[in-house]
């Protein structure tokens, strides 16, 4: 586990990986429909391990990497909600492209990230996987919330308790300090489980509409619903990139050390 925040994160390389459309199932933006995944899962620290590895590569090759990384944009989203509903599962399924086969409870937090090309830009979607039990948390709410850009709330469709807990998750995110301009989802998670379901579509969406969310119902074990646990990430993104640039300044090529510094622009070309 890091504790990396997103000024002190270095960008690393990206690999392959896709996915885009999908069928709604609630509320539904079409952001992914102009949207290509460019890579999988990236566990931020193996690649701070592996970047750490090939520190005493020829430092041109650093040179010219970090002139990338001045490019590119980053988004910190993070998943908050009750354990077990299948936050890591989600953030899995959108980063790796597939259900993991056996999951531990998150301690404290795991990153996952995915370069994704939106109307010709890359851009990283840093995801933060938090933990839902509270002994595994409470030391890093903190983080979780600082600098965050979009907040995903997630509830087990087959376990009411989950989508009563929401307001609690939600005070505690507006506790935090968290703008109201920083978009927030709903998210429905389980839904093959269709004969379990105990949250109506139409209660979660009124409570969605009631905080200016989306809803978005999905299943991250499901493969036919992958291209919609995509759409979650990918909306949000799309609004993040009409809304602000995040850029990479104030480049130290001494230690190669890049700090994120975060400013507003007005944009309003995003598909979505
Ligand atoms: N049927 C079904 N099971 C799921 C789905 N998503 C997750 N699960 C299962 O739910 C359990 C919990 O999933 P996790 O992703 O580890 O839950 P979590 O929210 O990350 O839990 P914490 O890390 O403790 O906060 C695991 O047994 C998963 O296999 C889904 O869409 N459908
Ligand atoms: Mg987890």
């Amino acid at each position: 586990m890091t504790n990396e925040s997103p000024e002190e994160t270095r960008a690393p390389g990206g690999g392959g990986g896709g996915g885009s459309g999908g069928k709604g199932n609630t509320r539904r933006n079409r952001a992914d429909d102009n949207v290509t995944m460019l890579t999988s899962s990236m566990d931020l620290q193996r690649a701070s391990r592996s970047r750490a590895s090939s520190s005493n590569d020829a430092a041109p090759s650093i040179t010219s990497s970090l002139e990338l990384s001045i490019q590119t944009r980053i988004f910190k989203i993070i998943v908050i909600g009750d354990s077990n509903v299948g936050k890591t599962c989600l953030t899995f399924r959108f980063t790796g492209g597939s259900f993991p086969d056996k999951t531990e409870a998150t301690i404290g937090v795991d990153f996952r990230e995915k370069a994704v090309e939106i109307e010709g830009e890359t851009i990283k979607v840093q995801v933060w996987d938090t933990a839902g039990q509270e002994r595994f948390r409470k030391s890093m709410v903190e983080h979780y919330y600082r600098n965050v850009h979009a907040v995903v709330f997630v509830y087990d469709v087959t376990k009411m308790t989950s989508f009563r807990n929401l307001q609690t998750w939600i005070e505690e995110c507006n506790g935090h300090r968290v703008s109201a301009s920083v978009p927030r989802v709903l998210v429905g998670n389980k839904c093959d489980l269709v004969d379990q379901i105990q949250v109506p579509s139409n209660v979660a969406l009124k409570f969605a509409d009631s905080h200016n969310m989306l809803l978005f119902e999905t299943s991250a074990k499901d493969p036919r619903e992958s291209q919609n646990v995509d759409s979650i990430f990918m909306s949000l993104a799309c609004r993040l990139k009409a809304q602000k640039s995040l850029l990479y300044r104030d480049v130290e090529r001494e230690d190669g050390r890049v700090r994120l510094t975060q400013e507003t622009e007005t944009k309003s070309s995003c598909p979505c």
